[in-house]
């Protein structure tokens, strides 16, 4: 597997519904190592489309690893070693906008940092210098421009904004939780969005979120939020999600310049 910096290889990091991708043309399998521990499956490399990308699978593969526990820090680092530059954070979410319903893609633009205890951040022990990295927007505009394209282009039924609220799970919110999420203005809510945006920024990563609702998140529907209900809507959306994949590695890869 090459190490070297290539600005061409698209990282994927697939979530809950996509512990693998199955177009993928696989080359190769690597169990990576980093400073900060081994990330949460083997970094696969293969092509999509004709493009080079390297797949990991966020809650390992079979999907074991929760959400708090996830080793957030080897997964980014281990995709930067391996020449990844822009990366796509592939999540289930619950939809608590009104149009945000399930088997709806939804491309976030903002999220808001509810988890706690998480290593989230590569400056840490002895620095030279404090680092602040700016994190204003925490999505890659021109990333998300081209999923918006591709979802527009391929006909899948998405919401092309949305605050992401990242709660620390591993359980589901109660309804008062998410009311506050709303208040706050969350649009979206997950549990693996942060830290794993900061810290591709951190390491100057364009990161994009490419997220599929699976459910009306805690009190937005008549029902509670059932595992049923979520194996059905991946069922459902993850082809849009692959679709939008396909058509976009391409163009992300073609983004050359690196965010600042
Ligand atoms: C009830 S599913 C919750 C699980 O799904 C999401 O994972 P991911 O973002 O990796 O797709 C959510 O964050 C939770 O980890
Ligand atoms: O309702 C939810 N809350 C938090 N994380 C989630 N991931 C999928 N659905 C949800």
């Amino acid at each position: 597997m090459k190490t070297e910096t290539d600005n061409r290889v698209v990282g994927i990091i697939g979530g809950t519904g996509l512990t693998s991708l199955a177009e993928l043309e696989v080359v190769g399998r690597q169990a990576a190592a980093t400073p900060y521990g081994v990330p949460s499956s083997a970094l696969t490399r293969g092509s999509l489309q004709g493009q080079s990308v390297v797949f990991l699978s966020r809650h390992g593969n079979p999907h074991r690893i929760p959400p708090h526990e996830v080793n957030y820090r080897a997964n980014i680092k281990a995709l930067y070693d391996a020449g990844v530059r822009t990366v796509v954070g592939v999540n289930a979410v619950g939809g608590i906008h009104p149009d945000m319903e399930p088997a709806c893609v939804v491309i976030p633009d903002q999220i808001i940092d509810y988890t706690w205890g998480r290593s989230g951040t590569f400056f840490e022990g002895d620095l030279e210098n404090v680092t602040h990295i700016d994190f204003t927007w925490p999505y890659d505009q021109a990333a998300r421009d081209i999923l918006i394209q591709a979802a527009t282009a391929h006909d899948v039924a998405f919401s092309g904004f949305g605050v992401y609220g990242a709660t620390q799970g591993p359980r589901l919110e109660t309804a008062a939780e998410v009311r506050r999420l709303e208040q706050d203005g969350c649009d979206l809510v997950g549990m693996t969005g942060m830290p794993e945006a900061a810290l591709a920024a951190e390491l100057g990563m364009r990161y994009v979120c490419l997220g599929l609702v699976v459910n009306r998140a805690a009190g937005k529907s008549d029902q509670v939020v059932s595992m049923e209900e979520i194996e059905a809507a991946i069922e459902k959306g993850m082809s849009g999600v692959h679709r939008i994949l396909e058509a976009s590695v391409a163009k992300l890869a073609a983004l050359t310049d690196l965010p600042s």
